[in-house]
């Protein structure tokens, strides 16, 4: 019978890092076993096109949050649970903490509704280990200003002020301080050397 898989989590405001890092940690993995590479909003066909909406229509506060939760049990049910079955290492960019922390904190909707999804849509499904890639908002805007030039017009969420990604940073930091044994926080405001040193660090401690 197979050992079940591992389910790693990269968190983060938007411009944190998490892309690039993904991408290293991957290579570095990849030796290891099979790897799931995935992402939310997203990760499946229905979940792709709720994505779209997700990120380019107006919609109260409410609505999107139903949607998230909607494309996430899509997106547990079609591929991250098959995968940690068959004993791959799904690697995901972004998953529930990002609900707590963008609709929790960011928009202010009631913390114990999530949490009541959250149990509803994962049945008990957690990460093994989320990846917090933590910055101030003002850095990460600058990161995206570099990024964006020539790219896509931003989408609702990175249209947000610093105020309401300092809100998405914060319920981070109370996530991460609610499950200190899955989260490892990481520096993200230096350079990407010193970045990927502190994950691989982490990475090392748990053996991986
Ligand atoms: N440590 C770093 N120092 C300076 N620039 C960085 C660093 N890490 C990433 N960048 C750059 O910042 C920009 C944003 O990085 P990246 O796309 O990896 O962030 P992200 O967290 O995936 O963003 P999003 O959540 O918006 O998709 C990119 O241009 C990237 O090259
Ligand atoms: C899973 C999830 C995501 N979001 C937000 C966070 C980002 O602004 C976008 C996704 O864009 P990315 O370039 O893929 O990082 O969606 C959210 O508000 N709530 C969630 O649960």
């Amino acid at each position: 019978m197979p050992v079940a898989g591992r389910f790693i989590t990269f968190e983060g405001i938007d411009g944190a890092g998490k892309s690039t890092h993904i991408a290293a940690l991957t290579e570095r993995l990849a030796a290891q076993g099979e790897l799931v590479n995935t992402r939310e909003p997203g990760g499946t066909p229905l979940a792709e096109t709720l994505r779209g909406l997700f990120l380019n229509s107006g919609m109260d506060a409410l609505t999107e949050l139903l949607l998230v939760f909607a494309g996430r049990r899509d997106h547990l049910r079609q591929v991250i649970e098959p995968a940690l079955a068959a004993g791959k290492t799904v690697l995901c960019d972004r998953f529930t903490d990002a609900s707590f922390a963008y609709q929790g904190f960011g928009r202010g909707m009631d913390l114990a509704q999530l949490a009541t999804l959250e149990q509803w849509v994962q049945a008990g499904r957690q990460p093994d280990l989320t990846l917090w890639f933590d910055l101030p908002a003002a850095q990460a805007a600058q990161r995206r200003v570099g990024r964006e030039v020539g790219a896509r017009e931003a989408d609702r969420f990175e249209q947000q002020d610093l105020d309401f990604f300092e809100r998405v940073r914060a319920g981070y930091a109370a996530r991460a301080a609610a499950a200190p044994e899955r989260f490892a926080r990481i520096d993200a405001s230096v350079l990407v050397p010193e970045v990927w040193a502190q994950i691989v660090a982490v990475m090392e401690a748990r053996g991986w």
